[in-house]
């Protein structure tokens, strides 16, 4: 998080006032000793939380932390942590921290609190053996390791700038294979540890002293985000032993672990990639418990681009998941769904997600002067356009309503849209246009327009549209994104695929099985040229990495870029099969299916060159087949019957 404008004068008058403080303490040595060792510059945290001591850096080399950031493995120094209460009541405390980097990113800093290290560091059952991430997904990983016992792998699950972890000797082994504190603890042997990866002796495991009540921890702790009272739920709290604190948000089940300390809070910093102002001192709580009314808006009003963007669909899969993303990239939206397909307890799951009202409304495309009054009611920037029916069977028996539906539904649109003399439009495609592949992988100027049923049709008549409109009016700006196989959920397990009605798709059928909504799965066709007979390698994408594919062909439309034509895949294809394996593997359930004949209309092999998307729009899927998976089983595991699920 860089500081910017507000904020950075906020940090400025924060410093000022810190170092006031420190200046008008009792004056006893140990306060002067500190100033003279402070850095000058102070950083890491945003609420400045940490100090660095010249000194203790320098003994091990590190003569200033932003320097020497990607260079240097290993460190020791001390550093002061404070929160301001401290400094007011003049109560300077210092610690030591150690620190432990790798060659390829992110450091870990870890702070222990002085006269408790000892302790720690010889009752702690794990230290940090490596900490790893690769800079470009933003994903980190390390192990905790302990000699004795074997170590434990953890991968941060999501993408905040950081998180921090504390366990209990006993955690590790209720918590084996879940997600704690936003990070995937799997069991390893002491096998498995890499020898090259020597743990460190230091500990991860921080307080021994009585805890204090709940609601002290959580409210009185300045070094937290403030939290949402009624979503924070204590659900454990072993007393004096090495502990932790169990937190489970109250409306989206999403687990975690904090930290059992008594005082001082974040013990273990992450420095994220660009290792500059990025102290993750407020970001180590898990997402759904921060209270985003007061974080995300502030952040929101930050980075506020000042557009507004009409989602139509907005209320359905792909839809809700694009929302979270645009408005996580600063725009405003405004949804339309006529509901059809979807629910409008998406869109509040959304908000509680995003922290924000979303102006949404019931309106079908078909009903152009109720779209009128839309544009008429808000000043709308850009439009992306989902909405429309998408079930290959039906339209083979409904072909009138897909054509009304999502072709005239598209005209209607386009016409309000010019009236109102608003003219950038991003418009969901699908890989459907491209027919049978004539060639693998498949690029975007592969022939379309050979599509067998009536929906893929219509998604490519809407594109044949769009290219005449954009020749006949070149105020026109349009991004076509032609999806792959989109999967998965949002990190919260709140919002996902809900198909009405038996799914048709592979993977949402699957999750049902799990479920134990359906008994097996039916695998069409088992004779087809593939590795193992299945037919269906296909190109599935997580809808988080589709959804900011959005936010990348938004922009793009700033750019005045005319018409353009991406993919949005993986470029890599999986089988049925594997699809199957994946699942088990992610839900620990097993998943019965039969082989049965092919599906008419199924082609064996489809999948995407996605290199354009990344040249032109610089956005590439990140998350692989695993998290896929697991999102998707969260979804809906804690949601069997989708967005009617009645929560306890
Ligand atoms: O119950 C099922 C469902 C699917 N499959 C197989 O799983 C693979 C994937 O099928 P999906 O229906 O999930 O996806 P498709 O690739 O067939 O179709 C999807 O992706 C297409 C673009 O690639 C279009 O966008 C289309 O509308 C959209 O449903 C196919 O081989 C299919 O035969 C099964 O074996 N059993």
């Amino acid at each position: 998080m860089c500081l910017q404008g507000d904020e950075a004068d906020s940090k400025e008058k924060y410093d000022k006032e810190k170092l006031l403080a420190l200046e008008t303490s009792t004056s006893t040595s140990e306060s002067k000793l500190i100033q003279n060792r402070l850095l000058q510059k102070l950083w890491w945290s945003d609420e400045n939380l940490a100090y660095l001591l010249e000194d203790g850096l320098q003994s091990k080399g590190l003569s200033h932390p932003e320097e020497n950031i990607q260079s240097h493995d290993e460190g020791w120094g001390s550093c002061i942590v404070q929160s301001l209460e401290e400094i007011k009541m003049h109560k300077p405390k210092e610690f030591n921290f150690s620190g432990i980097r790798t060659e390829r990113s992110h450091g870990m800093w870890m702070v222990i609190k002085e006269e408790q290290q000892e302790t720690h560091m010889r009752t702690s059952p794990f230290s940090v053996a490596e900490v790893g991430g690769d800079e470009e997904r933003g994903v980190r990983s390390g192990l905790l390791g302990d000699e004795k016992k074997g170590c434990f792998k953890w991968t941060e699950m999501d993408e905040s700038d950081g998180c921090f972890m504390v366990c209990n000797k006993e955690t590790p082994k209720e918590t084996d294979s879940k997600q704690i504190f936003g990070c995937e603890l799997s069991s390893m042997s002491a096998d498995n540890l890499d020898s090259t990866q020597s743990p460190s002796p230091f500990s991860l495991l921080l307080s021994t002293s009585p805890l204090p009540k709940s609601q002290e921890f959580i409210y009185d702790n300045p070094l937290l985000p403030p939290l949402l009272p009624e979503r924070a739920a204590f659900l454990s709290w072993p007393p004096n032993v090495l502990s932790s604190v169990q937190l489970c948000c109250q409306t989206c089940g999403f687990p975690s672990v904090s930290c059992g300390l008594t005082e001082l809070p974040p013990c273990l910093y992450f420095l994220s990639d660009s290792g500059k102002n990025t102290a993750c001192g407020s970001a180590c709580l898990p997402e759904c418990l921060v209270d985003h009314k007061y974080e995300k808006r502030q952040q929101a009003f930050k980075m506020s681009s000042g557009k507004t963007i009409l989602v139509t669909g907005g209320a359905g899969y792909i839809g809700s998941h694009s929302v979270i993303e645009l408005i996580d990239a600063g725009y405003d939206i405004v949804v339309i769904d006529n509901l059809v397909n979807a629910s409008m307890e998406s869109v509040r799951r959304v908000e509680k997600i995003v922290g924000k009202q979303i102006p949404s409304y019931n309106v079908d495309l078909l009903n152009k002067p109720a779209l009128e009054e839309i544009f008429k009611k808000h000043k709308i920037s850009a439009v992306i356009h989902f909405a429309g029916l998408k079930a290959v069977g039906e339209s083979c028996e409904l072909p009138l309503l897909y054509y009304k539906t999502n072709v005239g539904g598209t005209t209607n649109l386009l016409e309000v849209m010019e009236a109102n003399g608003v003219f950038n439009l991003v418009f969901s495609s699908s890989a459907t246009v491209y027919g049978t592949p004539q060639f693998l992988p498949l690029t975007e100027d592969h022939p379309v327009g050979s599509c067998t049923n009536p929906y893929g049709k219509s998604k490519y008549m809407i594109e044949q549209i769009l290219q005449d409109i954009s020749s006949s009016n070149k105020k026109w700006n349009i991004v076509i994104l032609r999806y792959f196989n989109p999967v998965g959920s949002h990190k919260s397990g709140t919002i996902g695929e809900d198909p009405q009605g038996i799914p048709n798709n592979l993977m949402p059928y699957i999750a049902q099985v799990a479920v134990g909504r359906r008994e097996f799965l039916s695998v069409y066709g088992s004779d087809y040229d593939t590795p193992d007979g299945t037919a269906g390698v296909r190109d599935y994408i997580h809808v988080v990495d589709l959804a900011q594919g959005h936010v990348a062909a938004v922009r793009k439309l700033d750019e005045q870029c005319g018409l353009k034509i991406y993919n949005l895949g993986t470029g890599q294809g999986y089988s049925v099969l594997d699809m199957v394996k994946a699942f088990e593997k992610a839900s620990g359930k097993k998943i019965a299916y039969k082989l049965v004949d092919r599906r008419p209309g199924d082609v064996a092999s489809c999948f995407s060159d996605p290199a354009l998307a990344a040249k032109e729009l610089g956005w590439t899927a990140k998350k692989g087949l695993d998290e896929m998976c697991e999102d998707l089983w969260r979804w809906q595991s804690q949601n069997p019957q989708g967005f009617k699920t009645v929560k306890n």
